[in-house]
């Protein structure tokens, strides 16, 4: 029988960025709030050799910003780290890590990837060839996982090798976010909307998740690969999954993980032949965010570029429920304003009764926020008060309901927080299965083939702005507009 909670944690990539500004604080949390097993230790793993102490000294950096910091505690929680410099060219060190973690298997491990992709595999051949791997551990890892349907094969195919399916945990972080998890609960929580939620009441929907940062010194990592393959791949395409899948028969990670496959399954390719009509590349250009001048991706860069840092795609779930319905996604970089949110667009009534003196008929429409508010609105009719003499007034108010106001949280909990603990605890209902990040590739490498097909250029926007006049137009020509 497999553990429950697994004892030690090792973090691979523990000198990098992931693990400085989201790891550590989200693990010092849980350890804040007596989340973490008793006995629970962290092994720390980057390629740098450093002294430990100098090492817990980065750890209690990288813990200062957070909410709960506290100097004595988050001194108490860094000098508990052990930390072991490991290089995946050098497979002989796993010895090293192995006299470390030393009869600790018994207890459950987790370990954690957060390196470069490309040590994804090294690593688990390293922990495989030192008899680290077993029944009673757990494998995590970050996006992206591959650049394509072959290469995510074959990184699955290695960690396949060394860890069964139900023992990987595939991370991608918009799953760890509240909203996205209350997605699921409004959905199959209440019976108001199971009935509507189909192509013959919804008319579209529209996933923007759109940033006002640019590179952030990701260049190396981010040129070449592109916003599609950076957000849509993964993060665009969970919440397009968790609209528009099926209700599953339970909430546990098999059920919640077949309905979302099937949706990744059925999206329509592009080809060359819509992919100028159903997609759009921007590189943002210079311009100007919160007031203050920057520069353009291409100045970032230091030389010109054809990655796209903006995409708008018109997708369709070719199934009985969604058939016509377009899912209009949208992310980018340099955008106006940091803001992420699922609008579903409803459609008109089939007849009005009104012949309003002021205002008009306008179709309901829900909004999911996931960030920088967590919340959900609902945009409906009623009727101005008043006598209304000579045609009844008409008006939009929005049905609100805000998370944070409504359950009073001192504070707004990490995604990872959760993730690291359904990891620690061994529940994968929220990271993603091997056939879904396929199915997802499969769908972008159609994307990615029409492009190169068609010679779709990435038009340069200004920054500060929701992208090119193209995206516009790919809504519009549909009578419909972004919620800007
Ligand atoms: N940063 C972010 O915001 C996000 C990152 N990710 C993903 O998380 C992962 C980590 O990203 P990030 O922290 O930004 O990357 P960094 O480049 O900042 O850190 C990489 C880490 O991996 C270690 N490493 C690199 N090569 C080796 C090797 N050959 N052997 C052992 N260790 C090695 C580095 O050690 P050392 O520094 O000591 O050389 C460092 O600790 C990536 O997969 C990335 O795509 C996903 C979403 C967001
Ligand atoms: O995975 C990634 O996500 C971030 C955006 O995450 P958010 O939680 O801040 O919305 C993005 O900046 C990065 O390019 C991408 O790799």
């Amino acid at each position: 029988m497999t553990v429950e909670r697994t004892k030690t944690f090792v973090l691979f990539g523990a000198t990098g960025d992931l693990a400085k500004r989201m790891l550590f604080p989200s693990l010092y949390n849980l350890s804040c709030e007596g989340s973490l097993p008793d006995g629970f230790r962290v092994i720390g793993s980057g390629r740098t050799a450093m002294e430990t102490a100098e090492f817990h000294d980065k750890v209690i950096e990288a813990l200062k910003p957070t909410d709960l910091y506290d100097e004595a505690k988050a001194r108490k929680f860094a000098d508990a780290i052990e930390y072991y410099a490991l290089d995946t060219d050098k497979p002989e060190e796993f010895a090293g890590l192995k006299t470390m973690i030393g009869d600790a298997e018994k207890d459950g491990i987790s370990y954690y990837l957060s390196t470069p992709p490309s040590v994804f595999a090294p690593v688990v051949a390293g922990l495989e060839a030192a008899g680290l791997t077993g029944p009673h551990t757990r494998i995590a890892m970050e996006k992206p996982i591959g650049h394509d349907l072959e290469s995510s094969r074959e990184v699955n195919a290695a960690v396949g090798h060394a860890f069964p399916e139900d023992q990987v945990f595939r991370v991608d972080h918009y799953l760890g976010k509240e909203t996205v998890q209350n997605l699921i609960v409004m959905r199959f929580g209440n019976a108001l909307f199971e009935p509507v939620w189909n192509s013959r009441h919804i008319e579209h929907v529209q996933i923007t998740v759109a940033e006002t940062v640019g590179l952030e010194g990701r260049v190396s990592y981010y040129d070449g690969v592109g916003a599609l393959a950076d957000m849509v791949q993964n993060h665009m395409l969970q919440l397009l999954a968790l609209v528009a899948m099926e209700p599953p028969a339970r909430y546990d990670a098999t059920s919640v993980r077949d309905e979302k496959v099937k949706v990744l399954r059925a999206l329509r390719p592009l080809d060359s032949s819509t992919a100028a009509s159903n997609s759009v590349r921007g590189q943002y250009g210079s311009g100007a965010i919160d007031g203050q001048p920057v520069k353009s991706y291409a100045e970032e860069l230091g030389k010109p570029s054809n990655t796209e840092t903006f995409v708008a795609v018109k997708a369709f779930v070719d199934n009985w429920r969604w058939q016509g319905v377009p899912f209009y996604l949208r992310t980018g970089k340099r955008m106006p304003a940091k803001v992420s949110e699922i609008a579903i667009q409803f459609r008109q009534v089939p007849h009005s009764i009104f012949t309003p003196k002021r205002g008009s008929l306008l179709p309901n429409t829900m909004v999911v926020g996931l960030q920088p508010d967590e919340s959900i609105r609902i945009a409906m009719m009623v009727k101005q008060p008043g006598l209304d003499r000579g045609g009844i007034e008409l008006d939009e108010v929005s049905l609100d309901v805000s998370l944070a106001a409504e359950f009073d949280k001192s504070r707004r909990r990490v995604a990872y927080e959760r993730l690291l603990l359904d990891l620690i605890e061994g529940d994968n209902t929220l990271f993603v299965r091997r056939d879904e990040i396929e199915a997802a590739w499969m769908w972008i490498d159609s994307i990615h083939r029409a492009w190169e097909a068609s010679n779709l250029p990435a038009r340069t926007y200004t920054s500060g702005t929701w992208g090119p006049g193209a995206a516009q137009g790919m809504i519009e020509r549909d009578g419909a507009s972004w919620r800007d």
